[in-house]
């Protein structure tokens, strides 16, 4: 325990980056919700073979933030990039209401890992700009989170391409992180 809230205390207050990875299903708007942070532009994407990795730089905090592809055979190799993070943020697309139960399934492998043990969730229920979109309490209930009990948890609606509730987000992260 000590030890994680060192690691974490210096990622916060020295020179070392904090070291987030986003994961979730391809189409997530992972890759979109990376570079809306990192140059606060909606950029053009193609799906994400292997990972992007970028800067942010948030409330002068500055983050390492890991993009991993969400194609189903990139899927199994989420876990190799897990050790020595910080937090974990998992992207579900609100609209894609048929592909819940397999965002559901990734996102508890993903919870039973050993690496990512205790480690604070951010979940970003992104698309919320089209009307489909599912409430809060539809994904919470889908995703099954409230089951989540040995971690800190939120879910934040979202919309990547307008830029919608990212910070909100992020500013729950750094509260958690601090403490
Ligand atoms: N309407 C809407 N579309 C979005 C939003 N965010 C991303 N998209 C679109 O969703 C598609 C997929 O976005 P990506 O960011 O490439 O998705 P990804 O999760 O990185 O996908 P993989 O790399 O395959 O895992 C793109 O066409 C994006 O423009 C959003 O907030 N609203
Ligand atoms: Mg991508």
């Amino acid at each position: 325990m000590g030890f994680v809230f060192s690691k974490v205390f210096s990622g916060l207050f020295g020179s070392e980056q904090i070291r987030l990875i986003i994961i979730g299903l391809d189409n997530a708007g992972k890759t979109t919700i990376l570079y809306k942070l990192h140059k606060d532009e909606v950029v053009q994407t193609v799906p994400t073979v292997g990972f992007n990795v970028e800067s942010v730089t948030y409330k002068n905090l500055k983050f390492q933030v890991w993009d991993l592809g969400g194609q189903t055979s990139l899927r199994p190799y989420w876990r190799c990039y897990y050790q020595d993070s910080n937090a974990i943020i998992f992207v579900v697309d609100s609209a894609d209401k048929d592909r819940m139960d397999v965002a559901k399934q990734e996102l508890e492998l993903m919870l039973e890992e050993e690496e990512v043990k205790g480690l604070p969730l951010l979940i970003f229920a992104n698309k919320q700009d089209l009307p489909e979109a599912q409430s809060e309490s539809e994904i919470v209930s889908a995703l099954d989170l409230h089951s989540i009990k040995n971690r800190q948890w939120a879910l934040f609606k979202v919309s990547a391409i307008k830029g919608e509730g990212l910070n909100e987000g992020f500013e729950w992260l750094v509260d958690v992180l601090k403490y």
